[in-house]
């Protein structure tokens, strides 16, 4: 007989828990969970996203109703327990259902403090706690415009972020004369405050609220020093208590929480506790990494599994508004025996603190960049001492720079393999490399799945998506979909609209008017941005070179030992036995080491050395076969009915005139074509990015294939009759991909976004090709050969020389040089 083990409270920190016993011991317990709330577990956390406009609530679902089922778990929404009956070992909820217990675990979560204020139960008055009061406030943003927010902690600022999103005139009402007292120093607290006062946000400090005004709904508060402000909705955001009613009248001993050992046992036998309810050596604790980390513990136990005991925890924030990134962990305040090193930079409204004691790091308080925040905490948990070298923490070894921020790529190479990268979940970044390698992850939301990295509050995001481009390589990465990058909480759609909207012309422009949370970007939304305003306006904007990877900018692919790989177009894999002479002239005149049939049907001369590549191609004298571009790559034919006698259509004759209207044409990602003369399809048209196969009378057109990482079987768009047709199609459709794809996403992840269905119909329309159409003829027409180009033009050719030349080293250099560093992608196949 299985054991029973009933879980009451259905938040972040029970299911958690829940999730590892079932991955430790799947079949030892027969398992119920009653939850108050009418919901599935959902991300608390991800509340102030959905408040802010950057999540939807069917996106914070975390399980749902058929992970209950599926685990065979018993699940009671929407019911309360309001008894226990600690002899009999049951318990019983509000709407009368007993439920029988060997094991009892009390996860209820805290509830929000409301302040006992004349008033405070009038209409309008609320807490920022569940999914509920979430509703409450956007509904209220439609028809109130006043709002007040009482507490300026993490929550009181994050719903006032939220409700200013929503178009209301915010003011916080905040106790003390400084923001965050809990995580900040004065100099951070005055720092963030004139941030958010830049956002929007009007402060009331130093204000104890005295009544609430109003008669059925609240319109204004009153302050103990006389004034008052006006309301017409009231946010409480002053703290949490920990839900002990049920422990306390069931007789578990119950100080501030529910108090607990080392294995998170209450005083009651066979009754745990854990989450925001539970004391564990005197401390409750109100932020999920915590509470993770009690879960782990009382799994292990539960499960039998050997576990050393729970012995607490460092905490670290962050604080989740766009803009106004802080991050603060440990001891950050001047206590007597602690000695700080800070960096203030108003300019840029920059402040970094790290607090040691006995040359150990102690506590830290980042403002403005943040990006360093993993390494500090692993300073802090990791003990090391830096007694007589504490600057190397702050300013590197060198003593250079005052660390400007550093794009994701280059801090997580500077990561050492135990680091922490998502502090929430307490994953490493080994942990994270070998989901990747060994587990097969190749977009964040495997990596959530399988690590559960990024799946809380998502403030590691950048740094997963890091891994995934180091380990993987930018081509493999299946873009996260949620938004661009860290720097910038605005979705795909969102930036495209502005720019387009705006007329944005360069991405220096965007990133400042968008108010990017780093104005210098990353190496992920520079080059986003740069396809984006080329795609939309391909007349007025100027290729930014510098926004490009690496291999982009020299139009060649870099390899391993630093040499570049050169392939000229060879249209529709058909040459001439003078080119093939040229080309093994030009081999030899620069000693290429290495000349290789591609699979695409061309030509790659390998180990070019960089000053070389000028010189050969103008000695080629063929035009650039863009093997290195997110752009038209090859159309690869085969022999069709010129030759083979199965073959129905002119394949060759189809896959050159389709390479030649199409080359030199950028797309979100690289895009490759086939073309087949009968059904047997061996050019393998299905698993392209569009194949063309003939068939009796007629071609079909198939889209969304891929040979990579992820093999997909194209799907069929359409049927046609005319080789005319198969270009009109093409045209339409390429268009369309460029047009609402996100940059670095494949067409075959883009199909499985936007589905067939949706392309097809888009497509259906003779009008809507046409216009499409006409789109894609205005980038084409503006379309220049760049091996060309640079040949030709001198100015070309020595801004290629300058851009080209080797970047300084991330650690010399300032935020630019670093971003640039790290626009370096590792080869893309062909
Ligand atoms: C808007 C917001 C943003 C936040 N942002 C962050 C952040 O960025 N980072 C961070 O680390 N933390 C953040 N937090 C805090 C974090 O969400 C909590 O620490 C975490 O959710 C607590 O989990 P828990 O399971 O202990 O409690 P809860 O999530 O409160 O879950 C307890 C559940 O038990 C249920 N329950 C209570 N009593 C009973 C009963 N008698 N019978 C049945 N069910 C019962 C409750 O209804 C509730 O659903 C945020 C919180 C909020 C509100
Ligand atoms: N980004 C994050 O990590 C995040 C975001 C939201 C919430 N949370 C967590 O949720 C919980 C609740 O957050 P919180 O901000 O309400 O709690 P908190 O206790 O951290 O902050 C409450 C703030 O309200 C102020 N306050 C208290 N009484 C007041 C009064 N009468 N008038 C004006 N101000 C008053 C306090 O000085 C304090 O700064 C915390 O555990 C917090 O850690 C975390
Ligand atoms: S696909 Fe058909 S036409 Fe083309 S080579 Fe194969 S058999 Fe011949
Ligand atoms: S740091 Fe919060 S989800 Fe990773």
């Amino acid at each position: 007989m299985r054991r029973k083990l009933v879980m009451v409270g259905n938040g972040m920190a029970g299911v958690a828990f829940m999730e590892q016993l079932l991955k430790l011991n799947p079949n030892k317990f027969e398992l119920t969970i009653i939850g108050a709330e009418p919901h599935p577990n959902y991300n608390r956390i991800l509340l102030s996203s959905v408040l802010a406009g950057d999540a939807k609530l069917d996106e914070i679902v975390l399980n749902d109703w058929n992970w209950y089922t599926d685990n065979g778990i018993a699940f009671y929404a929407g019911h309360s327990v309001t008894h226990i009956d600690t002899f009999g070992r049951t318990v019983r909820t509000d709407r009368g259902v007993v439920v029988p217990y060997d094991e009892l675990v009390l996860a209820t979560g805290s509830l929000p403090f409301m302040l006992p204020l004349p008033g405070a139960d009038k209409e309008g008055v609320i807490a920022f706690r569940n999914i509920e009061d979430c509703h409450t406030m956007i509904e209220a943003a439609r028809e109130y415009k006043k709002a007040v927010v009482i507490g300026g902690g993490l929550l009181g600022l994050e719903a006032a972020r939220g409700l200013l999103n929503l178009k209301m005139d915010v003011n916080v009402v905040h106790i003390f004369d400084c923001l965050m007292e809990r995580q900040l120093d004065r100099t951070g607290s005055k720092m963030l405050q004139a941030e958010l006062e830049r956002q929007g946000m009007k402060f009331l400090l130093e204000k104890q609220s005295d009544a609430i005004l109003g008669k059925k709904r609240v319109t204004g508060l009153s302050f103990k020093d006389g004034t008052r402000v006006d309301a017409d909705l009231i946010v409480m955001a002053v703290g949490i208590k920990p839900n002990v009613q049920l422990a306390k009248s069931s007789g578990i001993e119950v100080n501030r929480g529910i108090v607990v050992d080392d294995y998170m046992q209450t005083s009651v036998p066979g009754i745990y506790s854990l989450g925001e309810c539970a004391e564990h050596r005197g401390v409750v604790y109100g932020l999920v990494a915590p509470l993770y980390e009690q879960g782990a513990v009382l799994s292990k136990k539960l499960a039998g599994a050997e576990t050393s005991g729970y012995a607490g925890s460092v905490l670290s924030t962050k604080l989740k508004v766009s803009g106004a990134n802080v991050f603060s962990a440990g001891r950050f305040g001047d206590d007597p025996g602690t000695k700080s090193l800070r960096v203030q930079d108003d300019v840029e409204g920059i402040y970094k603190k790290v607090v040691f004691q006995d040359g150990k790091v102690v506590g830290a308080v980042l403002l403005g960049d943040t990006s360093e925040s993993s390494k500090l905490f692993s300073l802090i948990r990791g003990g090391e001492n830096f007694a007589g070298r504490e600057r190397e923490v702050l300013f590197g070894a060198s003593g250079g720079g005052i660390g400007k921020p550093s794009s994701p790529v280059d801090l997580i190479a500077e990561m050492s393999g135990n680091e922490i990268v998502c502090g929430c979940n307490g994953v490493a970044k080994d942990t994270i490399v070998e989901a990747i390698r060994e587990k097969g992850c190749v977009s964040i939301g495997e990596i959530k799945a399988c690590t559960k990295a990024s799946g809380s509050c998502g403030g590691c995001k950048p740094l997963v998506e890091a891994i995934l481009i180091s380990t993987l390589g930018a081509d493999s990465v299946v873009d996260a979909k949620e938004g661009i990058c860290g720097c910038t909480t605005l979705s795909r759609d969102e930036v495209v609209e502005a720019i387009a909207r705006m007329k944005l012309t360069t991405t220096k422009e965007a990133m400042h008017v968008l108010e990017w949370a780093n104005p210098e970007g990353c190496s992920k939304c520079r080059p986003a941005l740069n396809y984006y305003l080329g795609m939309l306006f391909p007349e007025e904007h100027e290729d930014e070179l510098e926004s490009r990877f690496v291999n982009e900018r020299n139009h060649a692919n870099i390899q391993k030992d630093g040499t570049f790989s050169v392939v000229p177009r060879i249209y529709g894999g058909v040459t001439t036995p003078e080119e093939l002479k040229r080309i093994a002239d030009v081999a030899e005149k620069y000693e290429v080491p290495l000349v290789k049939i591609t699979g695409g049907q061309r030509i790659d001369l390998l180990g070019v050395k960089k000053e070389d590549l000028p010189a050969m191609w103008k000695d080629l004298d063929m035009p650039s076969g863009y093997a290195y571009g997110k752009a038209l790559r090859t159309v690869k034919t085969c022999v069709g009915n010129t030759f083979c006698r199965f073959g129905t259509q002119d394949a060759i004759g189809m896959g050159i005139a389709m390479e030649k209207k199409f080359e030199r044409l950028n797309t979100p990602a690289k895009v490759k074509l086939a073309v087949s003369g009968c059904p047997r399809n061996c050019a393998e048209a299905t698993i392209k990015d569009l194949g063309v196969v003939a068939i009796d009378g007629g071609w079909e057109i198939y889209v969304g294939g891929n040979g990579g990482t992820r093999i997909r079987a194209a799907d069929l768009l359409v049927r046609v009759k005319t080789e005319d047709e198969v270009l009109e199609w093409t045209g339409a459709y390429l268009q369309y991909y460029r047009e609402t794809g996100s940059w670095n996403e494949r067409t075959s992840e883009w199909l499985q976004r936007v589905g067939i269905g949706q392309i097809k119909e888009s497509l259906a329309d003779p009008d809507a090709r046409a216009a499409l159409l006409g789109r894609i003829e205005k980038t084409l027409n503006l379309a220049k050969d760049p091996w060309q180009q640079i040949i030709e033009n001198d100015d070309l050719r020595k801004a290629f020389d300058a851009l080209t030349a080797k970047p300084p080293k991330p650690a010399s250099g300032g935020a630019d040089s670093k971003a640039q560093a790290s626009l370096v992608e590792k080869p893309p196949m062909e």
